[in-house]
């Protein structure tokens, strides 16, 4: 089977040996010798690591959505403290923290897993929090066609933590709903109070 089609292989569309020769150019502008030993494989080191971080750019998130199972049930479906990261693409420095994802299945449901799927698929790009978040809302709302969604993302941005204006521990919250939780203040607050809900 040919490297790209196989189900493992991280997609190959990342110019590995370009980024290599950026981060030999960036080594040396900071005034660092990228031909010491302990650099010498850095560059490789780079490329690989923003092949992964980056995958998302070039996968579809909407394939995890498309296996549904027939059900009646529509209230809530909600699943919490999804773990991620994801690259600020003013600083390329991850942001990193939880998602929550919730909807309300319209004669459908999708498999749990697929929820942390999307969220994983969608992070692995650069971007702003606010886009992540509305990309999964509007995600679950074209292939799902649920009564309703909400997906709230709480993060910590390292550009904030560790440069800049260096605040640790601060924490970016942003929510995008969809459908009935856009329209029905009650539904809204019942699944925020369950997303808040923390043990
Ligand atoms: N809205 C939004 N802003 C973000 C996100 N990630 C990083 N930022 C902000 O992007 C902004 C970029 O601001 P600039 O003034 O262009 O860049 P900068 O001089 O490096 O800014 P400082 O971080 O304030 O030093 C900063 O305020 C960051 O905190 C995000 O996900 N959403
Ligand atoms: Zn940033």
């Amino acid at each position: 089977m040919p490297e790209e089609n196989h189900p493992s292989s991280v997609n190959n569309s990342v110019d590995k040996p370009r980024i290599e020769s950026a981060v030999r150019e960036i080594l040396a502008a900071v005034g660092e010798d990228p031909d010491r030993e302990g650099l010498l494989e850095t560059p490789a080191r780079v490329a690989r690591m923003y092949e992964e971080l980056f995958s998302g750019l070039h996968l579809d998130p909407a394939r995890h959505l498309k296996k549904v199972f027939t059900e009646t049930y529509d209230e809530l479906v909600l699943v919490r403290d999804i773990s991620f990261n994801s690259m600020c693409e003013h600083h390329l420095l991850p942001f990193l923290g939880v998602a929550h994802i919730g909807y309300i299945p319209r004669g459908h449901v999708v498999g749990l897993s697929k929820l942390a799927r999307i969220v994983d698929e969608v992070s692995r790009k650069p971007q702003v929090q606010e886009r992540m978040t509305e990309t999964l809302a509007n995600l679950l709302d074209t292939e799902l066609e649920p009564k309703g969604v909400i997906v709230v993302l709480e993060a910590e941005h390292s550009c904030m933590s560790i440069r800049g204006i260096r605040k640790p521990g601060s924490v970016t919250i942003t929510s995008a709903v969809r459908g009935l939780f856009r329209k029905n203040e009650s539904s809204r607050a019942e699944a925020m109070a369950l997303i808040n809900n923390k043990k």
